[in-house]
Order: structure tokens, then C-alpha cells, then sequence
């Protein structure tokens, strides 16, 4: 951190697009004796309130021009915002420089204005904001004499520490605030590289950019990451608005683990496929062990734990309806669990889960189905990026000689969609609407169906009748008849494989109805 001015702040530059809050802090401001200077469009607004102010081009001398395009670009601008105290005097004082010992900026809303798909180049260029990131980057740079505010939510703490100081602003507060311009600078920035790094002949953004620039906010470091000899963080996107776990709202428990974060997300993602009715899914190892749906949440909850008892202990919960007390005590009462996650939860739900003080639990709002994002997978030297798995199905085309009842249908459909939210190779045996078996993460298919089997053995739940979703095509027939062996009576899976004559034979052999979705879902 610099070394800090102990200097009251006499005079001010105030330019906003984003107005709001701004009369109030300029007239505590002038109020408090600082001389505010202003450019065009918001020295009317406080002019128009009643708050005296210097327009910048008379205080300047030069006219604001082309088109806003030169406001407060000038040396009196700019060398009485990065003028040292103390260093510079001389050099102020011989070409008329005061110190500008204030700024307060926001830019042009370039984020908005590109987020309208008929935004033409031309738009998005003149809402490239150029004197305010300068004045910004300067005080942000020069925060050992200025204080820089970028941020509406700050005005409040500016007129304090002016208010409780004598009308200085404190060392730590500046550098702070120093911070966050420079992280509103970078954010800005990137964002018009993205914009302009996608742009095709058209004149229209395409694509993926040239360069692939983000920001994310450090939200909590960890006291280990995946193991306890790796150092950790949780870092966000800004403004999100969907339920997830980045903005979920922790109500009770330990703070949340690494794992913990990774488990809640594939949780939470995967309840979230499920609308229609109650809904419960249990992560362990970021696979589900345990799904089902049922009339209550407690019908769900218990379906989804008979799953896999064994790895349901020290699991996360996840619901896609507001958690009840009925449900919340039967988890308390029965099981080890690291976290529950709902989108609300009822009254009496904290008093219940209270009982377990470690235990987290979690609210995430309502589900939004329509919202989609990227998934970024980071790769020794690199990242790969990709849109996320949204879709579901492109067809559901029985190709075997039998066609599968309506409650074979309904299981399918379940099994498909946790087929998507378990490793590749992902087996899910599914009956009723909940899981009987889970087998993720294997490299061979016929090897996660195994696992399938064993794990229903494990928990006492019977295979035959039960359905298969399979996350891509089987390669060969034995994991058909591995299936068959078992009792499986119908399968889901995409085709496409160069034997699916063979399979679709094994199949029908069996009397096995069988489902192409002609969609892929591997999960790595
Ligand atoms: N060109 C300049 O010298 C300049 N100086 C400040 N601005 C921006 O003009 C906006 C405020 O304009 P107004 O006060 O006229 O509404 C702010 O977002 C500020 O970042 C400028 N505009 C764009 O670059």
C-alpha cells in the first residue's frame, strides 16, 4: 500500500452513467464544503437539483466534443488527478493544476448495451467508455493522494470516512477502493475483447472470442482444497442470478469444504432436471447414489437413501422443492449427512437440522429451467470450454421388436436423466421412479453394469423388471446380455455404435424393449 496523504479532500470530479444515488452524494459532498466538477449530462442533473458545480469544459477551457468522445480528457484533468502531494507542487502550480483529491466515475454501459442481440458495431463502439477508465485508472493508480469510487454501494462509506475524519479519506480505504477499479477496469475491458474478439464479417459477435477473458470474485478460501495438503478457494462469477451453488445462502453448519462445493453443485444439478414432482438426489464422490421422485419429499428422500444406504452415509441432499420438517427430521434422525441443499426451506426446518450443528444446510431459490451457461474444464496449459449439457433427448425411437410399457417408458426417462449426471461409463438401473442401482466412472460399459447389479444386491433391491440407461452406445452386445442375465426388461441408450444390429438382436433375443435417444451424454 502507498504511502497515505493525510490531506482533506477539497475538490471532486463526479461523471456517472449510472446516476443513481448521485444527487444524495454530491449534495453531502457540497455539504461537507468540496468543490464538485462535473461533465455534461450529470452536472445538470446536479445542477438541476440545486447543488452547485463546475462544468469540466469550463473549468478546462475546452469544450466537451465530437460527440462526448473528449469530456475530460486534458492535462488540468489529468495532472490533478495523478499529481504527487507533495512531489509535483511545482510543476501544479506553474501550468495552473489543482488537485482533484476525488473521483467518482462509472462507465458507459457497454455490458447492456451488447446484451441486446440487434446491437449494431457501431453501437457497441460508442459505448466503449474511454476518458472514464483513464480517470479511473489514474486516481486508482495515484490512490496515495486521490480516492477513486467506482461503485454506487461505496457512497455511503466516502461520506463516513469524510464525516468521521475531518474530511480526509483513510490510506486503507483508498487502496481498497484503488482495488476495485482496477478490478472494474479489467472486467470492462475484457468484456469488449469478448465482444470484439467474436465479431465475423457481419459485422455480428459469433462464436467463441479470440481470447477468453472473465472475472471472478474470490468468494471464501478453504482451509484445504480436494486434500489437505492442497491450498484452496471458491471464486464466482458476478451477478448470478440463478439458483446454484455459487449463490446459494448457507443457513447453519461447518463452513463448506472444498468437496463439499463440487458434491453440492453435481447434487443440485441433477435435481434440477426433475420438475413435475418431488424430487431427491444424493452426491457421493460427485456421483449420484440415490435419486427418486414420489408423491412427498420425504417418499423421495427415503426411495433415493434405500438406493445405496452404505454411500449415502456422509452425503450431500439435494431437493427440487422447499425442504419440509417431516423430511428434515427423517435425515437428522437416520444419517450422517455433509449437506442439504433446497431451493427454501419450511418454517421449523433450522430448528430441526440445528440438532446437527455441523451439518450445512442450504437454500438456492427457486429453479430457473431456461437459464444455460458454459462449462469450463481446466486442462494442464489450457481450458476447455464447451456450452452446457442442457438437452435431453433428439429422439426416443424403439428400435427393438418389443415396444416398452408405459411404466417402462416413465423409468427410462427417469434413469436417462441421472444417466446424465453420473460418470461416464454411466449405468443406472431404474425402477418405480428412483434408482435401483448406480455404476459411474468405469472404463469399461459393461463393467459400470456390473456395478449397477452389485449395488442393488447391496442394498436388497431386486434387478429383474427394472430398466438400463447407458450415457452412450454399447459397444458390443455383452452388456446387453450382462443386462438380460440380470433381469433388465428395458433399455435407454443414444445408438450409434457400428454393432447395433448385434445389440438391438441381443435385445430382442431377450424380449428387451430398447430406446435410441440419439443423444450422448458422457460426463467426465
Ligand atoms: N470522453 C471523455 O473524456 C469522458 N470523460 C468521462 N466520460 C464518461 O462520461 C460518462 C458521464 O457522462 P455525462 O456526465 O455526460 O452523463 C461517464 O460514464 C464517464 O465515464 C467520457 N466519455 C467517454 O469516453
Amino acid at each position: 500500500m502507498s504511502q497515505a496523504t493525510s490531506r482533506p479532500v477539497q475538490r471532486a470530479l463526479i461523471s456517472v452513467s449510472d446516476k443513481s444515488g448521485i444527487v444524495d452524494f454530491a449534495r453531502q459532498l457540497h455539504q461537507l464544503n468540496v468543490e464538485i466538477l462535473s461533465t455534461g449530462g450529470t452536472a445538470k442533473l446536479l445542477a438541476d437539483e440545486n447543488i452547485p458545480v463546475i462544468e469540466v469544459s469550463d473549468y478546462t477551457g475546452f469544450p466537451e466534443m465530437m460527440d462526448g468522445r473528449v469530456k475530460t480528457l486534458h492535462p488540468k484533468i489529468h495532472g490533478g488527478i495523478l499529481a504527487r502531494r507533495g512531489t509535483d507542487d511545482a510543476v501544479m502550480q506553474e501550468h495552473n493544476i489543482p488537485g482533484i483529491d476525488l473521483i467518482v466515475v462509472n462507465l458507459y454501459p457497454f455490458e447492456a448495451t451488447v446484451s441486446n442481440p440487434d446491437c449494431s458495431l457501431e453501437d457497441a463502439i460508442e459505448n466503449i467508455d474511454i476518458g472514464g477508465p483513464t480517470m479511473v485508472r489514474a486516481s486508482a493508480k495515484n490512490h496515495a493522494h486521490v480516492a477513486i469510487v467506482v461503485d454506487p454501494n461505496d457512497y455511503d462509506h466516502v461520506i463516513g470516512q469524510l464525516t468521521d475524519n475531518s474530511g480526509v479519506i483513510e490510506a486503507d480505504s483508498r487502496f481498497k477502493m484503488a482495488v476495485k477499479a482496477f478490478e472494474h477496469t479489467a472486467r470492462y475491458d475484457g468484456m469488449i475483447a469478448n465482444y470484439l474478439g467474436k465479431i465475423v464479417e457481419n459485422g455480428k459477435p459469433e462464436g467463441f472470442a479470440t481470447t477468453f477473458n472473465t472475472q471472478l470474485t474470490l468468494a471464501q478460501t478453504m482451509r484445504y482444497g480436494e486434500n489437505p495438503h492442497q491450498n484452496a478457494a471458491f471464486y464466482i462469477e458476478p451477478n448470478n442470478s440463478q439458483a446454484c451453488i455459487a449463490s446459494a445462502k448457507q443457513l447453519q453448519g461447518k463452513e463448506l469444504s472444498y468437496n463439499n462445493i463440487a458434491d453440492t453443485d453435481a447434487a443440485l444439478e441433477c435435481v434440477k432436471q426433475f420438475v413435475e414432482s418431488p424430487a431427491c438426489v444424493i452426491v457421493k464422490h460427485a456421483n449420484p447414489c440415490g435419486v427418486a421422485k414420489a408423491n412427498t419429499l420425504l417418499e423421495a428422500y427415503d426411495k433415493a437413501f434405500q438406493t445405496d444406504p452404505e454411500s449415502a452415509f456422509g452425503g450431500i441432499i439435494a431437493f427440487n422443492q422447499p425442504l419440509d420438517t417431516v423430511t428434515a427430521q427423517a435425515i437428522v434422525d437416520r444419517q450422517f449427512v455433509e449437506v442439504i441443499i433446497a431451493p427454501s426451506v419450511e418454517d421449523g426446518v433450522s430448528d430441526i437440522v440445528a440438532a446437527k450443528k455441523n451439518v450445512r444446510l442450504l437454500t438456492c431459490g427457486a429453479f430457473d429451467q431456461s437459464s444455460t451457461h458454459l462449462d469450463y474444464k481446466r486442462v494442464t496449459g489450457g481450458l476447455l470450454v464447451q456450452d452446457s449439457d442442457q438437452l435431453l433427448y433428439q429422439e426416443l425411437n424403439i428400435v427393438s421388436a418389443r415396444a416398452p410399457s408405459e411404466e417402462e417408458m416413465r423409468d427410462m426417462l427417469f434413469a436417462w436423466k441421472v444417466a446424465k449426471y453420473v460418470k461416464s461409463n454411466a449405468i443406472v438401473y431404474a425402477k418405480d421412479n428412483r434408482t435401483v442401482g448406480v455404476g459411474a466412472g468405469q472404463m469399461s460399459r459393461i463393467n459400470s453394469a456390473r456395478i449397477a447389479g452389485i449395488k442393488a444386491e447391496h442394498a436388497g433391491l431386486v434387478v429383474p423388471g427394472s430398466v438400463m440407461a447407458s450415457d452412450a452406445f454399447f459397444p458390443f452386445k455383452d452388456g446387453i446380455e450382462a443386462a438380460a442375465e440380470a433381469g433388465i426388461a428395458a433399455v435407454i441408450q443414444p445408438g450409434g455404435s457400428m454393432r447395433d444390429a448385434e445389440v438391438i438382436e441381443a435385445a430382442d433375443a431377450a424380449g428387451m424393449a430398447m430406446i435410441f435417444t440419439g443423444m450422448r451424454h458422457f460426463r467426465h
